[in-house]
């Protein structure tokens, strides 16, 4: 990387010293007087910092900070100050600089700064270059499916996509996805922030279910030095982390009612507040969420708030069960065990006629979700080209839900009502009762699965999934 550094100062010998200190050091140093001779050589130098002073003749060097946030945000501005002028240093850093330095200027420190900035730069480059590699798994084209109602849902989210093209602005309306369990709505969601207008920003997730409630405050808003004993920096949280590009809240239906009312004021003032700190940021940010929950329910039920739902469902999306997919399941089947068998080393691997059939058959409580986990164990252990029945039997449900099939019609219709109901797909936002179940049977998976209605590996998955921990035992 080329290390360009702009110095503006008007003091020539000044301005003098430090291109020749910073030359030294191998950065490519220029030097110029004004603000406005800054400008004009941001084109032909591309610098990657500027060192400017404060009084300029002409625009002053705030004023030059300011421009540069909005022209160039990539840039790193350092402001020079009169020695005791702090008044000046707070002004620029609100103004958007990296940093301040204080004249007379100490070589060292300034070598310091630049490292710093110089570090900080490339740690921005690696997360712009993961943020890309990310983006390219992130589109439209990642939602394999062509039945109706995907096809009802790609429509949906293109109409979305093309409306929000001819905005002005990038104030991207709210948009709930709802949905069971592992159905697909983190790649809606990804599919509408990397296909959108904010794509060039990050997309950041946080799953509402897998931190504690007395934590969860911090992680979004963040948190000042000292808020609390374990404090012991200032902290981003991720709403901040997220600004200029989307926050995405998944589990959302799984925040108690104190963060729901947080949640509501940053939708309503699109600011926040860190922990421990009197001071509003703004932020800007676009708000996604996902729910297997039925929110309206918990609304009626008042565990939900009404103006939270209502303020997140501006834009609604329903990512259909995989069992009311038709012939996406085994499209979806053939995919994934062809991507697991590249990457095992197994190309060309194949189902046999009547793992298609019992794939076709099943009713996927766990959706997309378990019938990709299902096939990168089936291409890991397939003994040849052929994936059979007894291949796939290595998942538990599955193979029971084939032995009622072929033994006992009735045992099948019963098994699909099971796998239908509320509990399995999580459409009663199970989280209290797994919590109840795993509970009442000290924690033993077999039975509270049996409780619950729900197969062991679905248990399994939920409780990964909510984060739960069995607490210890103190005896
Ligand atoms: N239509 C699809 N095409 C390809 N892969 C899919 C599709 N839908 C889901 N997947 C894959 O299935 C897995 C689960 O999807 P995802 O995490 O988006 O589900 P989810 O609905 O957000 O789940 P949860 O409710 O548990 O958070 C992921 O690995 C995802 O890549």
């Amino acid at each position: 990387m080329d290390k360009t550094i702009l110095v503006v100062e008007d003091d020539r010998l000044l301005a003098e010293n430090i291109q020749n200190y910073l030359q030294r050091r191998d950065y490519e140093a220029v030097i110029c007087d004004s603000a406005e001779r800054a400008l004009e050589l941001l084109n032909t130098t591309r610098p990657d910092i500027v060192l400017t002073d404060n009084s300029l003749p002409g625009m002053s060097g705030i004023e030059l900070i300011r421009k540069l946030q909005a022209s160039a945000p990539n840039l790193k501005t350092i402001m020079m100050t009169g020695y005791g002028n702090i008044e000046n240093a707070v002004e620029a850093m609100q103004a958007g600089a990296f940093h301040y330095l204080t004249k007379p200027i100490a070589l060292s420190e300034l070598k310091v700064l630049m490292e710093k900035a110089f570090g900080t730069l490339k740690l921005e480059q690696k997360l712009s270059f993961y943020q890309k590699r990310e983006a390219e798994n992130a589109g439209f084209e990642t939602l394999v499916g062509g039945s109706p109602a995907m096809l009802a849902l790609k429509d949906r989210i293109t109409r979305i996509l093309a409306a929000e093209s001819l905005m002005k602005n990038t104030d991207l309306p709210v948009v709930l996805i709802e949905g069971e369990t592992g159905t697909g709505k983190e790649l809606v969601a990804r599919a509408l922030h990397f296909e959108g207008a904010r794509r060039d920003n990050p997309f950041v997730e946080i799953n509402c279910a897998a931190i504690p409630p007395q934590l969860l405050e911090a992680e979004l808003f963040g948190h000042e030095k000292g808020a609390f004993t374990d404090a012991k920096e200032r902290r981003l949280g991720l709403v901040e982390t997220a600004d200029g590009g989307t926050l995405f809240l998944d589990e959302v239906g799984e925040l108690d009612l104190a963060m729901q009312a947080k949640l509501l004021k940053l939708l309503e003032d699109r600011s926040v507040r860190r922990v421990g700190s009197a001071k509003e940021r703004k932020v800007d940010v676009r708000i996604i969420s996902a729910t297997n929950c039925d929110l309206e329910q918990m609304v009626r039920q008042g565990r939900f708030r009404k103006d939270l739902f209502f303020r997140l469902r501006i834009i609604s999306l329903k990512v259909p069960s995989l069992r009311d997919r038709g012939a996406d399941v085994l499209l979806l089947a053939r995919y994934f065990l062809d991507l697991h068998g590249k990457r095992y080393g197994k190309p060309n691997l194949q189902f046999s006629r009547d793992a298609e059939d019992l794939i076709a058959s099943y009713s996927w409580p766990g959706n997309v979700r378990e019938l990709k986990n299902m096939l990168e164990q089936a291409a890991l252990l397939a003994p040849d080209q052929i994936v059979s029945v007894a291949q796939l039997s290595v998942c538990p449900s599955l193979a029971t839900t084939y032995a009622r099939r072929i033994g006992d019609l009735e045992n099948t219709r019963f098994t699909r009502q099971t796998d239908n109901s509320e509990e399995v797909s999580g459409g009663s936002c199970g989280k209290d009762k797994v919590l109840g179940a795993l509970e009442r049977t000290d924690w033993n998976v077999t039975k509270s699965a049996r409780m619950l209605g729900i197969t062991r590996d679905m248990l399994r998955y939920k409780i990964e999934k909510m984060g739960l921990v069995r607490p210890e035992r103190h005896s």
